[in-house]
């Protein structure tokens, strides 16, 4: 290139001297040896790029040789011969200098010199191509390059995946925030709900009465925790979370959250109907089935139990009332809902299947007269809660005569007045116990044992009392022929909370009381035939409770691959607790064991009685491990 200017430059001088007349052929030439010049210039830069980044630039000591971008010099395609002829021959000129140069067309031509940061430059249009006559003299190019490129790839790769990462980072602490603002919100909302009904029920000031209300809205203030109880009813409670959390701070409660929870959801997640249920059975753990299932990333839940296939009223609002019930998941999620009452209930599976004919059915079972006590304990335990308050609030009625009517829980005669409380309860009180009683689910049907009678009424009942039919046409002894004489809620509750397991268990003459709902709900495979006429048997998977107490892992390792999902809820994610006595969970964020009504302590109950029913039930467990294939090897003594 040089040379080729050279012969340019003594070419242009010799034909000034020798025709002078011929200045517009000159110009023409020069201009042409100018493009020629920036072509070759070009060529140069895209073979030694660096060679050429040295000759511009090793002589300004602020630039560092090591750089890996690459960087352009500054010519512009209109430059005159003589200044072109300069700028190659002083090639180790740096950019200031040769700016300089190109003073005379400052005016005009656009500075391409300018120093970037991270050494990019800027290089003329021309410097790319010949300039042509469309060539504007304000075009720069900024032209970056590397000199390593596979350490620039590897840069780029570590960048795009630290963007990922951190996308996804921020993704998931945004939905996880939505989540526990919802649940805050969620809380307060069901506080403020308690506490009016409370006062309405009870008075404003009535602590008795708020105290039941909270137990069933969710705040216990006694332990400080939150704890729902597993019976309320409505749809309040199918939000509630059940594993016992710091209380929230009463700031926390009594912000107002600034969006409506209902509305809050993550993009590309929507409600689904479920995809398997938790149909039962109560009291065998299905909330922890439930919330250990729930450690896994494809599984989503319902909050709380939606009652929708075993209530009249809930399932003629139709699948859309009960989708929306749903959480928010993404796709490949499987939503799961849990309502222990749909394994006893007959109109449930058809209800299901209508629904979902392939839907995936847990069934989580447990030694039946264990299960039958720890039934009792909470049916005494809501009893307890329900009586005691209201009792010691009202005064007695002047007049009021103890109430005479009586129940028979299959031959075993009980009057109603075996608690003082009832007696001292006034009408306005007992109607209030009663619609508390109602919306309780524990009481929907098994108050006393046998007859159930003070909970006739509702339609909840009406399928228990079916249950009841079944279980008694089912075989046994035959000895607890029902009387279904109407005992007030009451009395029920009174009764309830003063008898004891072996007494509601055993008639005096020594038989089962097989009607006793505790019992009744234990005898599987009266309720479980229901559901194998709808279903085929491997769409229902048999969860064993007892173990699920003693190794939750084992159980769950089973229960993902039903549902086809891969094994990701590992012992790492459990932990004993000795003063609970179960297993609780271990999340990122803490440990959290179930609320205190799960894993309640069982009264003590006569070994002989255990026996009796035990042998009382062999019978039916071998019907049961005949439906499903499978001898879980309960007791016979
Ligand atoms: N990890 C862990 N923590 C606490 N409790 C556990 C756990 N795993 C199973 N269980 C057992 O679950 C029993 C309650 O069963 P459910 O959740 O099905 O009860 S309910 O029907 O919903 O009321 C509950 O019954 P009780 O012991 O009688 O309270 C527990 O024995």
């Amino acid at each position: 290139m040089t040379a080729a200017k050279r012969r340019a430059g003594s070419s242009g001088s010799g034909s000034s001297s020798s025709s002078h007349g011929n200045v517009q052929q000159q110009q023409q030439h020069q201009s042409l040896q100018q493009q020629h010049h920036h072509h070759q210039e070009y060529q140069q830069l895209l073979q030694h790029p660096h060679h050429h980044y040295h000759q511009h630039y090793s002589s300004n000591g602020s630039t560092s040789h090591s750089s890996n971008i690459i960087i352009g010099g500054h010519t512009n395609a209109t430059h005159s011969s003589s200044s072109s002829s300069n700028a190659t021959s002083n090639s180790n000129s740096n950019p200031q200098q040769y700016h300089q140069r190109q003073q005379p067309h400052q005016a005009t031509l656009r500075d391409c010199s300018v120093k970037l940061p991270l050494d990019i430059l800027w290089l003329p249009k021309s410097a790319m191509r010949p300039a042509g006559p469309d060539a504007s003299p304000t075009d720069c190019i900024l032209v970056v390059g590397v000199s390593r490129p596979k350490l620039a790839v590897v840069f780029l790769t570590v960048m795009l995946i630290s963007l990922f990462l951190t996308f996804h980072v921020l993704y998931d602490s945004a939905v996880y925030n939505i989540q526990a603002a919802q649940a805050v919100h969620e809380r307060h909302r069901l506080s403020l709900a308690a506490s009016a009904s409370a006062s309405a029920l009870g008075g404003s000031g009535s602590s008795s009465s708020s105290s039941y209300s909270s137990s069933s809205s969710g705040y216990s203030s006694s332990s400080g925790s939150y704890s729902s109880s597993s019976s309320s009813a409505g749809g309040n409670s199918n939000h509630l979370p059940v594993f016992v959390k710091p209380v929230p701070s009463s700031n926390q409660l009594s912000h107002p959250m600034v969006f409506p929870s209902s509305r809050v959801h993550f993009p590309k997640t929507s409600r689904r109907l479920p995809q398997a249920l938790i149909i039962g059975v109560r009291k065998c753990g299905t909330r922890a089935l439930l919330e250990m299932l729930y450690l896994h990333p494809r599984i989503q839940k319902a909050g709380g139990e939606v009652h929708f296939f075993d209530r009249d009223e809930n399932y003629l609002k139709g699948l859309e009332w009960y989708r929306k019930k749903m959480p928010h998941s993404f796709r490949g999620q499987i939503t799961i809902e849990k309502s222990p009452s749909y394994f006893v209930s007959p109109e449930v599976p058809e209800r299901v299947r209508a629904m979902n004919a392939s839907i995936k059915l847990l069934l989580i079972v447990r030694e039946p007269v264990t299960r039958a006590i720890s039934d009792y304990t909470q049916l005494r335990s809501h009893a307890a809660t329900a009586i005691l308050p209201l009792a010691e609030k009202d005064p007695p009625l002047p007049n009021q005569s103890p109430s005479t009517r009586e129940s028979s829980g299959g031959g075993a005669t009980v009057t109603a007045t075996s608690s003082g409380a009832a007696a001292k309860m006034s009408s306005s009180s007992q109607s209030l116990l009663y619609a508390k009683l109602q919306s309780a689910r524990g009481y929907d049907n098994a108050l006393v044992g046998g007859s159930g009678a003070g909970a006739k009424e509702t339609k909840a009942r009406t399928s228990s009392a079916s249950v009841r039919r079944g279980a008694s046409s089912s075989g046994g002894n035959g000895g607890a022929a029902m009387t279904t004489t109407t005992l007030s809620p009451m009395a029920s509750a009174a009764q309830m909370a003063a008898k004891s397991f072996e007494e509601l268990a055993i008639f005096p003459n020594g038989t089962v009381n097989e009607a006793y709902r505790p019992l009744s709900i234990s005898m599987y495979h009266v309720h479980l035939h229901r559901w194998l006429e709808v279903f085929p048997r491997e769409q229902l998977l048999v969860v064993n409770g007892d173990r699920l107490i003693e190794d939750p892992v084992s159980q769950l390792k089973r229960i993902e691959a039903f549902l086809g999902i891969e094994h990701r809820v590992k012992s790492e994610h459990f932990y004993f607790n000795e003063t609970k006595g179960f297993y609780c969970l271990r999340y990122d964020n803490g440990d959290r064991c179930l609320r205190e009504t799960k894993g309640r302590k069982h009264p003590h109950v006569d070994p002989v009685v255990v026996s009796r029913l035990r042998r009382f039930f062999a019978e039916y467990n071998q019907r049961f491990y005949e439906l499903v294939g499978e001898d879980l090897g309960w007791p016979e003594e």
